[in-house]
């Protein structure tokens, strides 16, 4: 039952509804096509701009297929259709297709006529579908292949990016898989690509990037938002550029805590003007502000005790801030006038000075709570006394993934909007020719989970969402185009999707989001919506300007690799079984060397490592210990001549922390900055006690534990 050739023998005839965007025909039960095939019939049209009717190749895809029964019913009872024992093919198979269209000199038009009932319906050949598709070579971007049809490329068209891009799909159909494949191509063609990155699933794509060849080893980038990810290089916002309730906010100080939030803009304003007094950059930082919030609170226990007034205040303020800053700060700003004149006179001094004072005059706490807030803040590491320069955000023909993970939303949110309209001001004064931070070429802003960032304004308000509906609308006149990736599309500000003129659709499960897909696109008409939950995890269908016509996809292999991918339950567990059985193997090897170490067995693993090391750790540090050196990769060596275990603990997802531990100090320290003893410190010793790297002491007696380290010196 092979098909006959493309093209050559008819597979069916129209014989139903024909109208000039779909038609229902018979097919030769010899020759059915899978569903989504394509198809054509030659009919006669006039194409624009021509006076003459010329004959052409309708193309059309199956968009259903049926099989109807002749002579029977699902009413004939069960003996009766025994005994009839009707002959195959005594069914007629009926198949629906909706008209893509036809070529007339290299443009694709939609026919205005119907096909006749009676024409024959062919297959479509190959090389008349690559003909309908096609892109010119160096716009061209290889996605992956028609459905059904792997033996046809299918190629975005580069300069559909320009209208911006959604790929939109059900968790799980695959959106980050097409996404990293858009950016191999983008990469391809040399452009700038920053991904927003909140789970930081795209930080793989660096380990793997010299698989696109010679001149790609560096062209991922990774830069991380908190200080303990994944990422070669810290983002940074300055301090200086945020107001006072910027900050608060994405300190999370809530907004009826008015006192906390005045404690932070009376220090911004303190910090800044003792940074321009004394010309130390330091102040502008988040450690600047801590300090002015102490030296407050110091200052408001004295002024207290003198009676509790304002001027009291000031001065001890400024006293205690020259000691911070050694610098005579009370001379600075006195110098020829009294301190009241003065506050009056220098608006920030006065009004931080005074904003401190109503804070705290009559208790402290506030002041206590600011700290913690913007304590809470620097431990991320991201804010700081000045901007990451641009040239480390932006680079031609790489990809700079800022990986968001293990940020709180606030912080997430602002990071994106800082990202966003820094890239887009760079660009608008690259093209008006302004003064300050730009940047010469296009670039593409990738964001995953686009719904955390830019939700409908009557759902949540976020501050990347103005930013990215600017991006969406004026974008296209200044280089900066959209990639925006979403499983809820019905979660994204309409007035932004719908500017989102390509879309990538897989496959969509959700009414509420077939719904918004279809309201913001012309071009996705009710049958293709109808076919989305059909669709198979990697197949999608294309519209708008990244293809000429809509086009439904099977996305290529990619090449780089992602994390977050779904892991396999059946795997996972029994890697879980198989490493608790590793766990109790290297704890009896563990307790079993360290007891020849000391020439006594000692109870456990945790006082074990406390008599080896004098470094006494939790017991469910210990126990993580040894799951670390079951699963993850944990090398140790040991000086003799300082006995000091060094040693780094490298996990599969790409961290890697260094850890050493002093055996006459008695102290571990590891570039996890967690309380110590913490668990890489632990491993990293049991690593260096099970490979034998610690001999024992010269002689073997029994000692008191805290001092046969001394036996190493
Ligand atoms: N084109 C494809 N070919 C083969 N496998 C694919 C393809 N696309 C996705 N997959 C597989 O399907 C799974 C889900 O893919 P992916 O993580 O890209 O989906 P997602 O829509 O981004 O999911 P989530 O909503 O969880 O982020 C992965 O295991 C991936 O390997």
């Amino acid at each position: 039952m092979g098909r006959r050739s493309r093209g050559g023998e008819p597979i069916g005839m129209v014989t139903g509804d024909s109208r000039p965007d779909y038609f229902v025909f018979t097919v030769d039960p010899d020759n059915i096509p899978p569903l989504y095939d394509y198809v054509y019939v030659e009919t006669w049209e006039t194409p624009p701009g021509e006076d003459t009717r010329v004959t052409v190749k309708v193309l059309a895809q199956i968009r259903a297929v049926r099989r109807l029964a002749v002579g029977v019913s699902p009413e004939h009872p069960w003996p009766v259709l025994r005994n009839l024992s009707l002959p195959r093919g005594s069914d007629t198979v009926v198949a629906a297709a909706r008209v893509l269209g036809y070529k007339w000199r290299g443009r694709i038009y939609l026919p205005r006529r119907a096909p006749p009932v009676g024409s024959w319906v062919y297959l479509a050949p190959d090389e008349l579908l690559e003909d309908f598709y096609a892109v010119d070579e160096p716009r061209r971007l290889h996605v992956g292949s028609l459905i059904s049809r792997p033996s046809v490329p299918a190629y975005l068209d580069l300069e559909g990016v320009k209208r911006h891009v959604a790929i939109i799909a059900a968790t799980g159909a695959g959106k980050t898989w097409a996404s990293v494949v858009l950016i191999e191509e983008l990469l391809k063609k040399g452009a700038t690509i920053v991904v927003l990155d909140p789970h930081g699933e795209y930080t793989a794509m660096k380990r793997t990037v010299f698989r696109l060849g010679p001149g790609f080893e560096n062209a991922v980038r990774v830069i991380k938002g908190r200080r303990d990810q994944e990422g070669d290089i810290q983002y940074r916002v300055s301090v200086a550029d945020m107001s006072p309730e910027e900050l608060a906010s994405i300190a999370g100080v809530p907004a009826k805590a008015t006192r906390i939030r005045s404690v932070i803009y009376g220090a911004k304003r303190l910090a800044r003007w003792v940074a321009e007094a004394t010309g130390q950059r330091k102040w502008l930082g988040l450690r600047g502000m801590i300090k002015v919030v102490h030296a407050a609170i110091d200052a408001v226990e004295v002024a207290r005790l003198q009676g509790g007034r304002l001027d009291r205040f000031a001065a001890e303020l400024l006293r205690r801030l020259s000691a911070a800053a050694s610098q005579d700060l009370y001379k600075a700003a006195a110098t020829g006038r009294r301190l009241e004149e003065l506050l009056a006179a220098d608006e920030r001094l006065g009004r931080g000075i005074r904003r401190l004072w109503l804070a705290l005059s009559k208790d402290s706490s506030p002041g206590y709570d600011a700290i913690r807030y913007l304590e809470e803040l620097r431990r991320i590491g991201v804010y700081g006394v000045r901007s990451l320069p641009l040239d480390q955000l932006l680079e031609p023909g790489t990809v700079t993934v800022v990986n968001l993970a293990g940020l709180r939303a606030e912080v997430q949110d602002h990071l994106a909007f800082n990202i966003l309209a820094r890239i887009f001001n760079a660009r608008l004064r690259y093209v008006r020719g302004v003064d300050g931070e730009s940047y010469p070429y296009p670039v593409v802003i990738v964001v995953e989970e686009a719904h955390r960032f830019m939700p409908p304004k009557s759902q949540r308000q976020t501050r990347s969402r103005d930013v990215a509906a600017t991006i969406a609308s004026e974008g296209r006149k200044f280089g900066v185009f959209l990639v925006a990736i979403t499983q809820r599309p019905s979660r994204i500000d309409p007035d932004v999707l719908s500017q989102l003129q390509g879309q990538i659709i897989l496959r969509i499960v959700n009414p509420r989001d077939q719904e918004a897909v279809r309201d913001s696109s012309e071009q996705v008409s009710q049958d293709l919506l109808d076919n989305l939950p059909g669709l198979n995890t990697g197949e999608a269908v294309v519209v708008g300007p990244l293809a000429p016509s809509p086009l439904m996809i099977r996305l290529r292999d990619r090449v780089l690799d992602y994390s977050g991918g779904d892991l396999s339950l059946v795997e996972a567990w029994a890697g879980g079984r198989e490493d608790l059985r590793l766990v109790e193997e290297l704890r009896a090897e563990a307790l079993e060397k360290i007891g020849q170490l000391l020439g006594e067995q000692p109870p456990d693993l945790a006082e074990a490592v406390a008599a080896v090391a004098g470094i006494d750790p939790a017991p469910d540090t210990v126990e993580r210990a040894l799951r670390l050196l079951a699963r993850e990769q944990v090398w140790a060596s040991y000086s003799e001549e300082t006995g000091t275990v060094y040693g780094e603990v490298m996990t599969q997802s790409g961290y890697s922390y260094e850890a050493h531990i002093s055996l006459p100090e008695r102290r571990s320290s590891c570039s996890c900055k967690a309380r110590q003893p913490c668990s890489h410190a632990v491993a990293v010793l049991l690593r260096a006690v099970l490979d034998g790297l610690l001999s024992a002491p010269r002689s073997q007696q029994a000692r008191a534990p805290e001092d046969w380290w001394s036996e190493f010196l």
